[in-house]
């Protein structure tokens, strides 16, 4: 179901986030539709976690606006609907996945059998019982997906949740987003992997907190000519390396992409 009037589940607005010194995103704005896979690609230090943050509303934010599911960011009225999943683990490790699975749904007052199912859909049925610490690495990363989807949210917010996953297990985390998108979630994932980027509906290049381009794949391929979405993403940062270059060069005129503070 769609919950604004333009059908986009989050929408951020000039968004401007200060880290420490440093201005992670100088006033950034973004749309996710509803019920679609949006990759959030691009290089390391680049503000995909940040924004991430800001879309859960986690992070202290110096200006714009985030709204999800047209509530604003972080309001109460988004706690249930709203899945996010940290770079880093958040389970027990002394505890079964079941067990962490479990705490999780109790604290959203779910009942059911939604445990089992979560944990089903992240193929961790056979160890259901086996504590987190005596999990693989990828085993622990799924088990805290499960945390995350046990809700069942309508967005769901994934900083790399396959990152260091094996190409069979990335492969089928991809195929559970999809079928989540077409049960009409809406998932905003992150990832370095950028042959991951076919497997979204639409992919956001971000780089230095500025969005390089917004697009669908087959849009970013025929923009740049490109082959592949790393290709593009590379030929993309040349293009604005050379901007910037030029910026410096010629201050005077216009402000072009280095305008912000
Ligand atoms: N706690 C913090 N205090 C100050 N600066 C921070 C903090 N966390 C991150 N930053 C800075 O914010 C910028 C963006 O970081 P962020 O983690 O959002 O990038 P990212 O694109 O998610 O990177 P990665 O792909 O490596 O996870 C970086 O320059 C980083 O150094």
């Amino acid at each position: 179901m769609t919950n604004n009037a333009d059908g986009d589940a989050i929408v951020v607005e000039n968004l401007r986030v200060v880290r420490g010194a440093r201005t992670v995103l100088p006033g950034l704005s973004i749309r996710v539709p509803h019920g679609e896979v949006v990759g959030l690609l691009g290089p390391s230090g680049g503000g995909k976690s940040t924004l991430m943050r800001a879309v859960v509303g986690v992070q202290v934010v110096a200006g714009g606006r985030v709204t999800v599911l047209g509530e604003d960011a972080g309001s109460p009225a988004l706690r249930h609907r709203v899945g996010y999943l940290t770079q880093a683990p958040s389970v027990y490790r002394d505890l079964s996945v079941r067990h962490n699975v479990g705490y999780f749904a109790r604290v959203l007052g779910i009942g059911g059998d939604a445990v089992d199912r979560a944990i089903a859909a992240v193929d961790l049925t056979d160890h259901a019982n086996a504590r987190v610490e005596n999990l693989s690495g990828g085993q622990e990363a799924r088990a805290n997906l499960a945390c995350t989807l046990v809700g069942d949210p309508e967005v769901l917010v994934l900083d790399e949740p396959t990152v260091g996953l094996d190409p069979v297990l990335r492969r089928d985390l991809w195929e559970l987003f999809r079928r989540l998108a077409a049960a009409g979630r809406t998932v905003l994932v992150s990832s370095h992997v950028m042959d991951e980027a076919v497997r979204c509906d639409r992919l956001i290049l971000l780089r230095d907190g500025r969005v390089l381009s917004d697009s669908t794949l087959p849009e970013l391929l025929e923009m740049t000519g490109a082959v592949d979405a790393e290709q593009a993403f590379l030929a993309l940062i040349d293009a604005a390396d050379a901007a910037d270059a030029a910026d410096a060069a010629h201050p005077a005129e216009g402000d072009g992409l280095g305008g912000a503070a």
